[in-house]
Parts: C-alpha cells; sequence; structure tokens
C-alpha cells in the first residue's frame, strides 16, 4: 500500500511530535498517572484531536488513512496518551460530527476538533458491557427536558471530559430502537465522577465511573433521533476499532524497537545477541507479526475512507493487532530478560499499557462474534 505525500507528512510530523513531546515522559506520567494535558493541548494545535471534522468545523478534514497513521505515531510515543486521542476523534468529534445539529456543533464540535474541549463516550454499564443493548440508564421526558438516571463504567477521559455522548433509553419497550443519544455537558448537575479505576496500565488516561443523578438536559441535546442510539454507537464503534488497531500497531512498534536496539548493544559469549539466531529469528517473527497487523489496519482505514462496508474486516484488524501486540510486547520483554521485567527498560510498561486493546471498545471474542456473524452472512 502507497501513501500519499500528504499522509507521509502527517506521519513524519506526529512521529517527530510523538518522539519528542511523548516518548521521554511516558515513564513518568505512567509512574505518577499524570494526565498529559499540556500534551493533548500540542496535538489539539497540530490538527490531532479531529482528524476527520471538516475545517469548516474547526477539525483537519484529513481522512481515516491519515488518522490511524496519527495514532500509530502516538501510541508509539506513549500508549495512554493514544487512547485519548483515539477516543476524542472517533467518538466524541465523529459522532457530534454525523449526527450533531449545526448548534452543537457550534457549541461543541470546534472546540473539540481543536482539542480546546474533551469528550467521552458513555455506553458502558457496570452489568453491561458486551450486550450494549441491554443498558440500564433511563432518560425520561419531562416536558421540554429529559433526566438521565443511571451509572455508566470504565469510561475514558470521564474526569477531565468537557462533554459527553451518552446513552440511555428512552423507551423500555422498544428494545435496541428505544436506546437515544445524548450529548450531555460535563458541567451539568447530576454528572459526578464516582470512581477513577486502579488500572494495570495506561496510567496517564484516566477511566472513570460515571454517577447521572437526575441529570437534567433539555430535549435539544439528543443526537440523531430518539430512539437512533443503540445503532450511533455501534456504527461508531467500527471506526473505532480500527483506531485502536492503529494504537496496538504503534505500542508493539515501541516494543520491538526497544528490542532491537537492546539487542544490538547487550553482548553475550561475545557477540553482540542479535546475531543469536534464537533473538534474531524472534525479531524476524516480531517484525513479521506487525507488519501483517499494519496492513490489515490500513486495508480497514482504505475501505472506511472509500466508503465500503467495513465492519468485518474493523474487527478483524482489532483483533489481530491487539493480540499480535501482546505478544510481540512479550517477546519484547524477553530479549531484554531481567531488565525487561523491570522500570530499567520501556517495555515492561507498554506491554501493560497495550493489553487492554483486547479489551476496549469491545472485547475480542465480541470482534470474533462480529467476525463469524459476517462469515455466516455470506
Ligand atoms: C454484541 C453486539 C455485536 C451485538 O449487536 P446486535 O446484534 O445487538 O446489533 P444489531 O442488531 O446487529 O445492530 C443494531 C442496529 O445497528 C446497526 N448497526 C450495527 N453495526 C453497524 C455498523 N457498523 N454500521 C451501521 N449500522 C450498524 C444494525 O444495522 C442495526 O440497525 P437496524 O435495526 O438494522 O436498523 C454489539 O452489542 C456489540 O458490538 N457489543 C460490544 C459493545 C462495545 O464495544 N462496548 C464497548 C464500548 S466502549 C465504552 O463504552 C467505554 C468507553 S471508552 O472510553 O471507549
Amino acid at each position: 500500500m502507497i501513501l500519499t505525500q500528504e499522509q507521509e507528512m502527517i506521519r513524519d510530523s506526529l512521529r517527530a511530535f510523538a518522539q519528542e513531546r511523548l516518548a521521554p515522559f511516558a515513564a513518568e506520567w505512567d509512574k505518577n498517572h499524570t494526565f498529559p494535558a499540556q500534551a493533548l493541548k500540542e496535538l489539539g494545535e497540530l490538527g490531532a484531536l479531529g482528524m476527520c471534522v471538516p475545517e469548516e468545523w474547526g477539525g483537519a478534514g484529513m481522512d481515516y488513512m491519515s488518522l490511524v497513521l496519527a495514532l500509530e505515531e502516538i501510541a508509539a510515543g506513549d500508549g495512554a496518551t493514544s487512547t485519548i486521542v483515539s477516543v476524542q476523534n472517533s467518538l466524541p468529534c465523529g459522532i457530534t460530527n454525523k449526527y450533531g445539529t449545526d448548534a452543537q456543533k457550534e457549541e461543541w464540535l470546534k472546540p473539540l476538533a481543536r482539542g480546546e474541549k474533551l469528550g467521552c463516550f458513555c455506553l458502558t454499564e457496570p452489568h453491561t458491557g458486551s450486550d450494549a443493548s441491554a443498558i440500564t440508564t433511563r432518560a425520561d421526558r419531562d416536558g421540554d427536558d429529559f433526566i438521565i438516571n443511571g451509572v455508566k463504567h470504565y469510561i475514558t477521559t470521564g474526569k477531565h471530559a468537557d462533554m459527553a455522548i451518552v446513552f440511555a433509553v428512552t423507551d423500555k419497550a422498544a428494545g435496541k430502537k428505544g436506546i437515544s443519544c445524548f450529548l450531555v455537558p460535563t458541567a451539568t448537575p447530576g454528572y459526578t465522577v464516582a470512581r477513577i479505576e486502579q488500572k494495570m496500565g495506561q496510567h496517564a488516561s484516566d477511566t472513570a465511573q460515571i454517577v447521572f443523578d437526575n441529570c437534567r438536559v433539555p430535549a435539544t441535546a439528543l443526537l440523531g433521533k430518539e430512539g437512533e442510539g443503540y445503532k450511533i454507537a455501534l456504527s461508531n464503534l467500527e471506526a473505532g476499532r480500527i483506531g485502536i488497531a492503529s494504537q496496538a500497531v504503534g505500542m508493539a512498534r515501541a516494543a520491538f524497537e526497544a528490542a532491537v536496539r537492546y539487542a544490538k548493544e547487550r553482548v553475550t559469549f561475545g557477540v553482540p545477541i542479535i546475531e543469536h539466531q534464537a533473538v534474531n529469528f524472534r525479531l524476524a517473527d516480531m517484525a513479521t507479526q506487525l507488519d501483517a497487523a499494519r496492513l490489515m489496519v490500513w486495508r480497514a482505514a482504505t475501505l472506511k475512507d472509500a466508503g465500503k462496508p467495513c465492519l468485518k474486516e474493523a474487527s478483524m484488524a482489532k483483533m489481530f493487532a491487539s493480540e499480535m501486540a501482546e505478544k510481540v510486547c512479550s517477546d519484547a520483554i524477553q530479549i531484554h530478560g531481567g531488565c525487561g521485567y523491570t522500570d530499567e527498560s520501556c517495555v515492561e510498561r507498554i506491554y501493560r499499557d497495550v493489553r487492554v486493546c483486547q479489551i476496549y471498545e469491545g472485547a475480542n471474542d465480541i470482534q470474533r462474534l462480529v467476525i463469524g456473524r459476517a462469515i455466516a452472512a455470506e
């Protein structure tokens, strides 16, 4: 696959930014659980927080391929930052751009796309993750308003976000077609950050539990039509999953590159360990798996840019890339030996950071279900 000159430029400029402004700080952010606010501001100025939003709405007006190229580079610098950027682009920006009214776009999409404001995506609930249509958060009509009550769980940027895309049941009897989507400013009374999760990795990105307690929003806060929420969630998660796949490739690439550097420096039995066939063959397998995953990401992004269906290809890319990434990071630890298991090297952090790519925005068992269904329908 050949990139355009513009796509190459985007990749190169994000690579330079990530290596200068993210990678040197990633270990410290991880240790201190520091939210990368300044880096996000700078990424916003580069246009990386609203990459596919049209220029008239404050975005960079680029294609999806450019977004996945940017996400790989950002993830190679810091996995946690890439998650915040991926969610912001695919979900708050993606959904507000597609379904927002001009007024909603003026108020929210412009600052989101410029990185002046952050958004989050509230679908998952404590008892409803994979089975997304079983959510119980309610939005009850009260005159010209809706009143939202319920609990959302594992919400990326839930604490730092200025707005939330919230899915809630407006008509219980209608099942999947009774779910609606709302744009909720997080300053609205009744939006409460109830808990911050203590995670295995990605410490620089907050993952919050949000309680909606009589959170009143006007009916004009609806995104799309009443009852369209489930479809909005699933169709945008399809795009989000390509982004997650690209993040997995970026994190795995960073671990692979660290392993190559170490293998050239570390001497055993009188030679750099890269000259030992066991290490050299391991690196060969890692490089091949990485390339395969990247090609799957690029294929899904190309289909999306062409407006072609890519549900199966997006799920395949997410599943393959995230599982590849765990293996490549584990191999990178193995090549580093003892120091790979300590914070002396970056690979133990990347291994922790990348693990969640098999879980969030649709666990890989759900990706298998989506792929299997598509095969059965062909
Ligand atoms: C497990 C599921 C795959 C099950 O899906 P369903 O069988 O319940 O869905 P369908 O009946 O097939 O579809 C419903 C409706 O939506 C339309 N649809 C579905 N996919 C698409 C698409 N890609 N593009 C366009 N439209 C689509 C479909 O045609 C139907 O419409 P009609 O009825 O025909 O009009 C599913 O529940 C699933 O994917 N589960 C996983 C959920 C998930 O990923 N959760 C994680 C969310 S991330 C989160 O909340 C944390 C926040 S974070 O910060 O990221």
